[in-house]
């Protein structure tokens, strides 16, 4: 048996272990994981073709040990650092039971965004204490729910809200915990649909019109309101500091003015999530811990100079916790070679499982996963199966030469707004998920049956 990987120029190089993560070879910039004892493809420490024959494909898998690691890295850098903290993990990224629970384990908070994954963490037991619930339009009734089970706070976005939330905790004569989302005027570097933090932003008060300020006040004269913070996300898959750097510093200076101004000093300084990953060679993340280290750096540095206490510092990654923890698992069908033009490689799911390379131009690698010891020297694109032109998952990829129909094909980095973004445009079943552990694989999600799909359609009399 030849053991081997290869780089994706197609240079062969001898696997240092047997069970490493894709994570590890994107990461060295080697393409694919080798299993010296077959030519299949192993995720977790278990070989996929397995797992699709198991559970069927599409599939999503989820690398329970990379979610912890990923997790770890955060929470431990905080606790070297020796700072209050909270890590909410954003389970916009990925809402599930079992996710949830994972979460929970290993210490994290929660951020949710609307009334169905506040359901899905009451649904796993998470703590209502750690659980933060976000929106940019929350309704009445999403307001009510985080008031009725006592949420950890409500980060709080327009006046809209400020007005409901106002009525509420007056009807129910309870007080609330909340953060003040703010716009710090700063346009990371990132997909232009990714960006939160610029002025002309659907999100939050903006810091120079003076609105932020104005809600402040509004908020403080309520005493059933406790304003516990500030929170600001500058955009989401940033590589450089800078952008977070830059946002820590025009808090300060706004803490600063409101401090002489108003006497308000935040106890809490939320500064988002938006950490970015690495899904293909070209991108150069920072290791998670640095993201934390230069995030904690600056606020004591510009604690010092501002003369204000250090606060509590809470983070919101999403992607970078589970993004390259999970991949999906497809099986080939129809290879249609156009001469001289191009090869497509179609597989039996697409923008319905992943829409984001249709949404943001977003590059994923793939690997034949029951081939993996095969030099990859063929060029093809691989297309999902809708009906749309623009349901590409990857173009120009390298594969084997003898890729054929009933292969199974690998995605990497699926882990992140995958099954959270995906949809039943076609009427396409969502696919299952599964983890994977300790040697071990468990369904979590269940596929969709065709009755799951008409279970909500009634017949027209
Ligand atoms: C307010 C807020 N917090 C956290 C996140 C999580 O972002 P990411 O998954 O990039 O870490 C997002 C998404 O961009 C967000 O809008
Ligand atoms: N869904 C986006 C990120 C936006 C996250 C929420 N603010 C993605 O797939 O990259």
């Amino acid at each position: 048996m030849i053991k081997y990987c290869y780089t994706l120029s197609g240079t062969k190089k001898a696997p240092e272990a047997v069970n490493l993560s894709p994570f590890f070879f994107q990461k060295t910039g080697v393409k694919m994981m080798k299993n010296v004892k077959s030519d299949h493809l192993h995720f977790g420490g278990l070989d996929t073709v397995e797992l699709a024959r198991i559970y069927d494909t599409p599939l999503y898998v989820y690398d329970v040990h990379k979610i912890r690691e990923n997790a770890r890295a955060f929470v431990n850098t905080f606790k070297n650092m020796q700072i209050p903290f909270q890590v909410a993990y954003a389970s916009k990224a990925f809402s599930s039971i079992a996710m949830l629970q994972v979460a929970k384990q290993e210490g994290l908070s929660l951020d949710v965004v609307s009334q169905g994954e506040l359901y899905t963490a009451l649904q796993a037991g998470f703590p209502v204490e750690r659980i933060h619930l976000h929106g940019n339009n929350k309704s009445t009734e999403e307001l009510e729910m985080a008031l009725k089970h006592n949420i950890g706070c409500i980060v709080v976005d327009n006046f809209y809200e400020i007005e409901l939330l106002e009525g509420l905790v007056k009807e129910y004569n309870q007080t609330v915990n909340v953060l003040l989302r703010v716009t710090p005027g700063i346009e990371a570097h990132t997909h232009d649909y990714i960006l939160t933090g610029q002025e002309d932003s659907k999100f939050g008060f903006d810091l120079s019109n003076g609105q932020a300020e104005q809600a402040l006040l509004k908020l403080l004269d309520d005493k059933e309101i406790n304003v516990l913070g500030i929170h600001c996300h500058i955009g989401s898959q940033i590589f450089e500091t800078t952008g977070f750097i830059m946002a820590v510093q025009k808090l300060y200076q706004t803490m600063n003015k409101w401090n002489t101004l108003h006497q308000y000093v935040p106890e809490v300084l939320n500064l988002g999530g938006g950490f970015g990953i690495k899904y293909t060679e070209e991108d150069e993340p920072q290791p998670l811990a640095q993201y934390v280290e230069a995030l904690v750096h600056e606020v004591k540095e510009q604690a010092k100079q501002y003369e204000l206490p250090i606060p509590e510092i809470w983070i919101e990654p999403g992607r970078a916790i589970v993004g390259d923890a999970g991949m999906t698992l497809y099986s080939v069908g129809s290879i249609k070679e156009i001469p001289d033009v191009r090869t497509y490689v179609s597989v039996n799911g697409g923008m319905t499982d992943n829409i984001r390379p249709a949404l943001y131009n977003a590059k994923y690698n793939a690997v034949v996963a029951n081939k993996s010891n095969e030099e990859s020297t063929k060029t093809v694109s691989i297309a999902g199966k809708c009906c749309e032109t623009g349901d590409m998952l990857i173009w120009d990829e390298q594969v084997p030469e003898s890729i054929e129909a009933g292969d199974i094909l690998g995605i990497f980095s699926t882990g992140a707004y995958g099954y959270s973004m995906s949809n039943n445009y076609n009427r396409f079943t969502k696919p299952a998920v599964v983890f994977v552990e300790n040697g071990k694989s468990q369904l979590v999600v269940k596929r969709e049956t065709y009755q799951s799909l008409t279970q909500n359609d009634l017949f027209y009399e």
